[in-house]
Formats: C-alpha cells, structure tokens, sequence
C-alpha cells in the first residue's frame, strides 16, 4: 500500500538541502550516520517498544526499564559496539535508568578524582559492568548546598579504616539514580574527620567533602547500610524508570584507600594532605563534566518537542478570522502561533551549536587538568553552569509551550508531550538548581568586573575588555534591516551584559557585607547572569554562521533561525536593553518589526527544519507529531488503544453508578 505523505506540500516548500541541514544539525557525516544507525536499531526491536510505558504501575515500569537495559547491554557486547555508540543507543531508548548515572556521574568521578592507582583498579571493572555504581552527594538536608553535607567520614588509624556514618536524619543521601535498588556500589560525599579534629567547621577545611569508593549491596544490603527508593515521582511514565534511592550508614568501615585520592590524600599515619597544586573545585568536576553533557543533549530535547507542534500546526485548520465557521487557516498560519513556535524552533538550533562550542570547551579544560593546568577552570565552570541552566529552563518552558501549541491533543500522553516535559522538568533541579547556578555566573561575572584594569578578562568575559565603548557608544540601528547583521546583534548584547553587570557590581560596592550585598541583590544578579548566558548563545550561533556551511540555501536559512532567536529575546528582554539605555523604543519597535518579517521568511522552510532533525517516529512517540502527518486516524486508534477502552463498562461501574441510577444509594 502506497503511504500518503499529508506534509508533502509543506515539505516541497523547502528553500533548503535538507539533507545538508542533516549534517549541520548532527555535528559532522560520522555524526549524522551513527545517530541514525542507533536511532533505526532502537526503532526496530522490539524490546525497546515505548508505547504502553505510561499505562504501566511503578513496579512493572521498573522491571520493563531493567528489561530493557539489558537488552542494551547484550546488543553493545554482541555487536562490539563502542561507548559513544552505547552512548547513543542508550540516548534512543529514551528512559531514564540506572546506566544513565553509572556511565554518566560514577566513572567520571572515578576518573576525575580517582589516583592512578585507584582508576587502574576500579575502571575496568565499572566499564564491563562487573559493578554498578552511583553518585551519592545530595542529602535530605543539602542539595545545592554541598559545603553543608554532614555525612562524616572519620580515620581510624589504628586499623586504617574510615568510618561512614550518617550522623542525623538530615544526612540521609537522598535522590542519587540508580542508588535505591540497583547499584552495587557509589561514590559517596562525606566530611572529612581525622585525628578526632572535626575539619568541618576549622579554617579552610571547612570547604572540603570527600568522595569515597564504597561497596553497597548484594542482593540485601551491607550491614550497617541502609536503601531504599526515594518513591514515586511526578510523570507516570517519566522518571519513574529510575531507582532514586536514599542511603544511611551505621559506622561502615571502609579500607583507607577508598576515599578517591587525586584531590587530597590521608596518609598511613593519618596526615592530611592536598595534592600539590590540585584547587578545592576539582572535587566538584563531576558537576562541571554532567553539565555539559545536559547542554550538548538538551537541544534534542527542545527540537523534539518543537518537531511534534510544527507538524501538528502544519496541519491541523482552524477557523479564518472573517468566518469562524469554514476551517481554513492552518494553526502554523496564525501570526500568533508562530510567534510562540519560531522562536522555540530557533532555540532548538541555537542550544545545539551552544552546545557543541561547550564540548569543545570542556574538551580543551580536560585536557588542561590532565595536565595540571587549572587556569581555565572558571570559565568552564561558569559556561557549564549557566548554560545549564539557562538551555534546560528554556527547553522545559518550550515543551509546555508546545503542549499548548497543539490544543487539547497536546494534553493527551498519545502526543508524546506530557511525557517528555515530565521527564525534562527535573533537569532545571539535578545537576545543580538553575537559580543557584545562575547565581555561580553572576559571581564570576562580577568578579571579571571588579578586576579589570589588573587582571585581563578571557573567554567568554573577554567583551568586558571593552567596558568603555560598550558603556557608552548606544545601538545605531536606524531600520529594520540594520537589525540583521551578526556583529550589530552581538554588540548589543554584549552592551546590555555589560551594563547590567557594571550596575550590579556598582550596588554590590555599598554593602559593607558583600555577602549580605550578594544575597540582597540576588534576584538582579540572576538577571546579569541570564544576560551573560544569552550572550554566549547568541554570538556562538553568529560565530557559526562565519564557517563554511556547504548544502543549497542551509546557510541563509540558519541565518533567520539566527536572527529569530536574537531579536525574539530583544523583544522579551527589551527592558533590560531600554533602562540601561541601549536601545531607543524606535529601536526596540524596529527589532520587533524586523521580527515579524523573519517569520514569514522561515515560514515556507518550518517542516523541512523539523525534519533536518532526523527524529524516527519510534523516538518522537507521538500521534500528532508522526511524520507523515496521518494524523486523525491515528489519534482514533490510539484512543481504542488504550486499555481503559477494552470494556465499555469499566470496574466499579454496577457498585457505583447502578446505585445512582436506580436510587439505591442507601444500600452502600
Ligand atoms: C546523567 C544525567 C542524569 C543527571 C542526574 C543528576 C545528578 C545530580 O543531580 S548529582 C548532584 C548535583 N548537585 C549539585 O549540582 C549541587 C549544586 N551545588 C554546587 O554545585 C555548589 O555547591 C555551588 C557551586 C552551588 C556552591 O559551592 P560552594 O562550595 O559554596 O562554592 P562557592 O563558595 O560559591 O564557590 C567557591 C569557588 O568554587 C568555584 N566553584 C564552585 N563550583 C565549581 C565547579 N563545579 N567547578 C569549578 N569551580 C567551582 C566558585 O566559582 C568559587 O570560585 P572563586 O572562589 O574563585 O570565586
Ligand atoms: C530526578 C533527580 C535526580 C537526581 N539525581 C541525583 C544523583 O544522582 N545524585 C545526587 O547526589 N543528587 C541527585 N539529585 C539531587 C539534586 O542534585 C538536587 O535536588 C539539587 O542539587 C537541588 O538541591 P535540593 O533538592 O536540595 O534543592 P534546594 O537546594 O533545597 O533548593 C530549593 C529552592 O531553594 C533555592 N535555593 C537553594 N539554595 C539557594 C541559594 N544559595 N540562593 C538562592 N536560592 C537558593 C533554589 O533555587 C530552589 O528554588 C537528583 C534530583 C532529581 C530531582
């Protein structure tokens, strides 16, 4: 039988290759053939079957996830397949679980914290799986506050043990992946005591918790530990996948050379000692590496979202605005909607080329540390923190945004929508919350500019070089069209960083506290630190339309995608342009007005950007946003294919609704 293409028309409106904007999106040819290899084997087996995921209870869900982790892990042995490979197998089977946290947080603590010695022996034992590992930092009573963890770690020279305890209720580890049923083993975060002096509350020590390499559970647990599973979480089908455990210990002994040694080391005869030249925050480069890694991800997940409402609004018809009668308009016609999708499908592009400069970055700040070279440290955890925060906030508001894009068939799970904000939602909390991450940038802003004058500002602060003309030369946009040149976008969002954070560390100089001060300007500073990340986005996606795009018309149309995403955030954030005296409202208006023109430019070219993503239906699992458009049948069957439909009179209906009706509610 021959397939009907319902998007057909909309996809012969391409002014693009969109089989080069393949390449683009994917990063490179390799890129673009590996993801679809993984993507089509997951498509294909039926052991990776998603549909009826949300119809299951914790307990099937959970073993459906274990299920399928294994099959996993027998098609990466039996196909020899590499850990980018496994990477992206993993990332197609779309469901949360405890590999996730033992490839992604436990080896790179090991890695990265671990001595030599301590890599040499627990690595090739994480990597085949021999064990399972997880990160434990977070506790009941401190999550963003990590200096606060109160889980202690105590040297016992006599028998160079240390002793992990859970002093109070409060240090219970709470929420680590893959903790509460599955891991054999974790990295744990504890406070350091030796000598029988509490280092915690004296001098610098009081900034240190240790990671400790520590063996959990067989089948029951260790004595003097005590699992279990945090319990059920928001989003049936979501997160539900994922054993979040909580974790307790009752004095457990553990072998000196288990805490993780390339930071600090405690010697034989208990002697505490920090590796020469190692800074504190290497303890924290876990964070830093996971970070990344959500940004380089993250842009999938918004361009999944916005691919489901752009097919959809391509072809569902509403009424005109001269009749509200005949059904005429498609939704994606509305100058409305495409106000709310082109900017949401602008950010898609955006965050993937953020994200791919931010690899390359931590690329390069990993190949320092190896070295012992720590200088870039601070930038890349301040692009790693603010970028987090501002992709993964934009992206969870986008995939809402989308749901309501679709009407009331967004809401059903069928759309694939509900799902997938439920499961992107908690990355605006793990990994670090988005505020107080927000607020590491602004401190590092702040700090580049206290410093200028005396220290040189590098990296993505080097624009602070020029505070002077950026404080004082004002927008010289006189027409719309001046708004559509990369170096004009560029520097006004480099004024409109610059000035705020000038102001911001002006305030901050009044306070005699500079602690009281932080706190007390904390909302402002969150607003410095969003300008400075948006300014990062905005001049990486210029900076990539500077290199050699090959494929008919991919880069002009990259070029509005571009200019959609600056000028959509200069019409939102245009107070910020207009108090600090940036731009004039002639200015500001023009940029809205310029706006409006690029969306009927990207208009003819919306499905074939959607489809430049290569999504299979099997990862998008939606109805609405399937790619050949046969929609409202489907959506037909997809109701009938719901249990609750195996029946037409469902259980409780002759207890409960036969006494209504036949007025014998006084038997019940
Ligand atoms: C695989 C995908 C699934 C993911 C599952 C999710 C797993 C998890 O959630 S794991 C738990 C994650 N937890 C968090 O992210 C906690 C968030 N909190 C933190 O990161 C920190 O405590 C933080 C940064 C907020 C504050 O730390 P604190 O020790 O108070 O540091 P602070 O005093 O503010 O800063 C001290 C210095 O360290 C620097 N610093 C802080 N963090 C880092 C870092 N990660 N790297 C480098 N430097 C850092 C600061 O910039 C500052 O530098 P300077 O002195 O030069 O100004
Ligand atoms: C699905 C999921 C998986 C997770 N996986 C892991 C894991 O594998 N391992 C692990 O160790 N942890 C894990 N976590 C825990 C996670 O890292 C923490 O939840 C996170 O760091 C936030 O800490 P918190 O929950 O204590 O929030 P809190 O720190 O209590 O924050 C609550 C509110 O207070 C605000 N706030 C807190 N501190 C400040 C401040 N200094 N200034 C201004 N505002 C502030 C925040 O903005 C937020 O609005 C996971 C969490 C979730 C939801």
């Amino acid at each position: 039988m021959e397939l009907v293409d319902h998007l057909r028309d909309e996809r012969n409106k391409a002014q693009f290759d969109v089989e080069a904007m393949k390449v683009v999106w994917a990063g490179s040819p390799q890129e673009l053939q590996l993801c679809d290899r993984m993507a089509n084997l997951v498509a294909n087996h039926p052991a990776f079957e998603k549909l009826k995921r949300p119809m299951l209870v914790r307990k099937e869900l959970f073993k459906n996830s274990l299920r399928k982790a294994a099959y996993a892990r027998k098609l990466v042995i039996d196909l020899g397949l590499s850990e980018e490979e496994a990477k992206w197998l993993r990332f197609y089977i779309d469901e949360p679980t405890y590999p996730d946290l033992h490839w992604g947080m436990f080896i790179p603590a090991i890695e990265g914290q671990g001595s030599e010695e301590q890599k040499e022996k627990w690595l090739p034992l994480s990597r085949n799986m021999q064990i399972i590992g997880c990160y434990a930092q977070t506790e009941m009573g401190h999550g963003s506050n990590v200096q606060g963890l109160e889980t202690t770690a105590t040297f016992d020279a006599q028998q160079d043990h240390f002793i992990i305890h859970s002093p109070t209720l409060t240090s219970t580890k709470w929420w680590p992946g893959g903790l509460g049923k599955v891991s054999t083993h974790a990295v744990v975060y504890a406070r350091l005591i030796v000598n029988g002096e509490f280092h915690g509350v004296h001098g610098w020590y009081n900034y240190y918790s240790f990671s400790f390499f520590l063996y959990l559970e067989d089948h029951s647990p260790l004595p003097g530990i005590t699992v279990g599973d945090v319990g059920l979480k928001f989003g049936n089908g979501a997160y539900n996948t994922m054993d979040n455990g909580l974790l307790r210990f009752h004095h457990v002994r553990i072998p000196r050379n288990q805490m993780l040694m390339r930071v600090s080391q405690v010697s034989r005869e208990g002697k505490y000692m920090q590796c020469d030249d190692v800074p504190r925050q290497l303890i924290y480069g876990t964070m830093v590496s996971v970070r990344q890694t959500i940004v380089a991800m993250v842009s999938r997940t918004l361009s999944r979202a916005v691919c489901i409402a752009t097919r959809y609004s391509a072809l569902r018809r509403q009424h005109s605005s001269s009749s509200l009668v005949v059904p005429c308009f498609l939704m994606i016609d509305y100058q409305s909607q495409q106000s709310r999708l082109f900017p949401l499908l602008a950010s898609a592009y955006a965050f993937k080329f953020v994200g791919e400069w931010l690899k390359w970055l931590y690329t390069d700040v990993k190949q320092r540390l190896e070295a012992n070279d720590f200088s870039t440290l601070p930038e890349a955890h301040a692009s790693t923190a603010g970028l987090k925060s501002l992709t993964t906030s934009a992206t969870v508001d986008g995939i809402e945004e989308c749901m309501k894009l679709c009407g009331g068939d967004g809401y059903l799970v069928s759309s694939g929508l509900p799902e997938l904000f439920a499961v992107s939602v908690p990355a605006c909390t793990y990994e670090g919350d988005n505020t107080v991450l927000m607020l590491q940038v602004a401190r590092f802003v702040v700090k580049t500019v206290s410093e200028v004058g005396y220290k040189e500002p590098l990296g993505t602060s080097s624009y602070i070089r020029r505070l002077n003309t950026l404080l004082h030369n004002n927008c010289l946009v006189q027409t719309g069209e001046d708004w559509v040149k990369g170096d004009r976008i560029v520097e006004a969002f480099e004024a409109r960083a610059a000035r705020m954070a000038v102001t911001c560390t002006q305030h901050l100089a009044k306070f005699q506290d500079p602690e009281q001060g932080f706190s007390e300007l904390s909302a402002d500073l969150v607003e410095v630190a969003v300008a400075h990340c948006q300014l990062i986005v905005v001049s990486k996606f210029v900076e990539k339309l500077a290199q050699d795009i090959p494929g008919k018309g991919v880069k002009e149309a990259l070029e509005v995608l571009c200019y959609v995403y600056a000028l959509f955030l200069v019409h939102k954030h245009q107070g910020d342009f207009l108090v600090t005296g940036y731009l004039t409202p002639k200015q500001a208006s023009l940029a809205n007005r310029q706006l409006r023109i690029l969306y009927s430019r990207l208009r003819p070219n919306a499905i074939a950007l959607v489809d430049a993503f290569n999504h299979t239906d099997h990862y998008l699992s939606s109805v609405v946003g399937r790619y050949d458009g046969n929609v409202y049948p489907n959506l037909y069957q997809a109701a009938f294919n719901d249990p609750f439909n195996d029946s037409h009179v469902p259980d409780g209906y002759h207890q409960y609704i036969h006494p209504i009706l036949n007025q014998t509610l006084a038997k019940l």
